[in-house]
């Protein structure tokens, strides 16, 4: 299958002959649910019939699935856009099959407050890339000693619902039930970073276990993670609030979360595609492309992780795109920074890690990857199905194309890709949002 034939496209029309290019027909997409179908798209919205003027995209041998919703990107603007901006990565995203990123708080300075979290918003509806929604900061300066302006930050034009100090974990229990109590009037949502440090050696950059030993270096023990999820679990039980765990990496913080689940407790959950794919075997040679927060962990943990994805007790994936310059990177293991990318293969990894293992279906990659991402941030205008009168906000997939993957051809300021060099689908083919192509092959 090649990229979609466009069988009119408004570029190759002659000059002055006025075009309707919010219309749109797109035939014979096959939908998550195995059913084949043309969709009509008239003014952003799916309609039901054929809208006059139309441009034709042929999506014979595609799938159409709502546009992916990734609630756990880093931009790096504001203070560091050599790595990413706003623009360059949510045109990322849109390679990506993106059409909404929720961008974390770790910027300089800190999304902590209104004006803050008003400034990503307008960038991102500058970029026009993919719907930008800002995150904001549960703690001043992701300090860990004050809140940040949790109401003001919801009640600005950027409307704020999930919180996080993502990069850092908020070690102070007292701290994360008052943030659980002011955000729960609104419905807002805290998104944890869950480990902590008290349970790992200064400089810890790798998974503890016999790994760490014979690298001689500091590790992070799975527990260190599943002792801050049951933490929060049990504060979210307590304040009636809700709680988001992200990138979760273990089998015990699998095993907590699908206690707190069956106890009723409002949590969701959250695996990385690196975390589905990666695993410390990539350590061994001490490439800092492989540094990550949480680190990759051994393969009996890679297999929770599938699992719980698979069953539901972790509910989306989330990218946890962490883009890093070069000067971050190249340092010795303890030193660099930790994070990869991740907008432009998170589909990829997917179908690899659990379509192509028969875990997932194509209705199961919706959910996990738009519907319910959309549902824990709230945004009302993602996630939705592909049906008349719902917004034209969809990706077209195909399943069978392949390719090696290369850092260079990208739209992100970085090239920290962890999956350069390897072969993994390579299905976008195209993205559009509200009725815009936002990318396209
Ligand atoms: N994942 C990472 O290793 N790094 C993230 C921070 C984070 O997600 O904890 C970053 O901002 O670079
Ligand atoms: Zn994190
Ligand atoms: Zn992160």
């Amino acid at each position: 299958m090649t990229s979609p034939r466009f069988l009119s496209s408004p570029a190759t029309k002659e000059p002055g002959v006025s075009t309707d290019t919010s219309a749109f027909v797109i035939t014979g997409a096959q939908l998550p649910d195995g059913t084949r179908t043309d969709l009509f798209i008239s003014d952003g919205v799916l309609v039901g019939e054929r809208p006059d003027n139309a441009e034709a995209i042929d999506a014979d041998g595609l799938i159409a699935l709502p546009g992916l919703v990734d609630l756990h990107t880093h931009l790096r603007e504001p203070g560091r856009e050599d790595a990413e901006t706003v623009a360059s990565g949510s045109l990322a995203a849109a390679r990506g099959g993106f059409t909404c990123i929720h961008a974390m708080a770790n910027t300089t300075p800190v999304t902590d407050t209104a004006e803050n979290a008003e400034h990503i918003a307008d960038l991102g509806r500058e970029a026009g890339h993919a719907q930008v929604v800002p995150i904001g900061a549960i703690t001043k300066g992701l300090g860990g000693k004050e809140l940040a302006e949790l109401g003001l930050m919801h009640q600005s034009r950027a409307g704020v619902r999930v919180f996080s100090d993502d990069g850092n974990c908020v070690m102070d229990p007292g701290l994360m039930r008052r943030a659980f109590e002011w955000v729960r009037p609104f419905d807002g949502v805290l998104a944890q970073h869950a480990q902590d440090s008290g349970l790992a050696g200064p400089g810890a950059c790798c998974h503890e276990g016999e790994l760490s030993g014979r690298l001689g270096l500091a590790g992070w023990p799975p527990v260190a993670e599943s002792v801050i999820i049951a933490r929060d679990v049990q504060l979210a039980e307590a304040t009636g609030s809700r709680l988001h765990v992200c990138h979760v990496t273990s089998a015990e913080g699998v095993d907590v979360i699908r206690w707190a689940k069956a106890r009723g407790i409002n949590v969701t959950a959250e695996a990385t595609p690196h975390h589905l794919y990666l695993t410390t075997a990539e350590v061994v040679g001490y490439d800092t492309l492989y540094k990550v927060n949480p680190p990759l962990r051994t393969d009996e943990h890679v297999e929770a992780i599938r699992a719980a994805l698979a069953d539901g007790t972790i509910d989306i994936v989330g990218t946890d795109h962490a883009p890093h310059a070069p000067q971050d990177k190249d340092h010795a293991f303890a030193d660099a920074r930790p994070g990869m990318l991740g907008l432009e293969q998170a589909l990829a990894v997917v179908m690899e890690t659990m379509v192509h293992t028969g875990r997932l279906d194509w209705a199961g990659v919706v959910d996990r990857m738009s519907a319910a991402p959309a549902r824990i941030g709230r945004v009302a205008e993602q996630g939705r199905p592909l049906a008349v009168g719902e917004p034209a906000t969809l990706v077209l997939v195909d399943p069978a194309r392949r390719a090696t993957v290369d850092r260079d051809d990208s739209a992100s300021l970085s090239r920290n890709n962890p999956y350069h060099g390897r072969d993994l689908p390579d299905p976008v083919e195209l993205t559009m949002w509200a009725g815009r192509i936002t990318h396209r092959r």
